[in-house]
């Protein structure tokens, strides 16, 4: 038997090659197999779990249609372990605000609203240290980018499990308690604003890895 998951990037448009370094990385430690590309229904028939990608949502949405993969992407979603970074994270998403004039397409998975471009625009991209339980018991924190992100601005199933919280502040014109969710999980969906594969510390496609292996 061939022991090991097959984990494919969505390789459409956006940050792929950044990923694809990152679970390279992981090879030597975790159970994976082959790390591929993916841009068309066989070479997504090959893989077990996906990760799509940072990038520019409308436009990712668009080549996917036009190179006839968008349906396809929309059933391996209901029940393959797939993560959206960023862009990827508005196309996983049921529902989207403040697109672009004229809406855009979704992949209609995870239950939660996504809110485009929530904490501005390019010049307006931070990072931020924050500690993360789900990434382990008096794990260190995680220096988390955001580049033109999304943040999750509301649960729409009781399923979904918040997983990360910013300080309130960020991202908000108004005085709230509560900070802005940018990571959740759903069943076999993982969604995240920020971009892990754009630093150095691989914990968070460690986690997806364990994700899609235990799925
Ligand atoms: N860094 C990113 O992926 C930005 C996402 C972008 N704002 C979008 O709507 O797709």
């Amino acid at each position: 038997m061939v022991e090991g998951i097959r984990i494919g990037v969505l390789a459409l448009q956006g940050a792929f090659i950044e990923h694809i370094h990152a679970l390279n990385a992981l090879r030597n430690t975790e159970d994976i197999r082959d790390v591929l590309e993916v841009r068309t229904k066989a070479e997504l028939d090959q893989v077990d779990a996906l990760i799509i990608p940072g990038g520019e949502s409308t436009s990712m949405a668009l080549i996917a249609e036009r190179c006839g993969i968008l349906e396809d992407l929309r059933a391996f979603v209901r029940t393959k372990p797939t993560w959206g970074t960023c862009a990827g994270l508005i196309l996983l998403a049921k529902t989207a605000i403040h697109t672009k004039k004229g809406g855009q397409k979704l992949l209609d998975a995870l239950p939660v609203t996504v809110s485009r471009n929530q904490f501005g625009r390019q010049v307006d991209s931070f990072t931020i240290r924050l500690s993360s339980p789900c990434l382990g018991k008096d794990a260190e924190p995680f220096n988390y980018v955001f580049i033109r992100a999304p943040a999750i601005v509301s649960i729409d199933d009781p399923e979904v499990e918040p997983l990360v919280q910013l300080p309130p502040g960020h991202g908000q014109t108004e005085a709230s308690e509560n900070g802005l969710l940018v990571a959740v999980k759903y069943r076999n969906l993982l969604g995240t604003s920020f971009h892990p594969e754009l630093t150095s510390d691989n914990r968070w496609h460690k986690y997806f890895v364990h994700m899609a292996l235990s799925a």
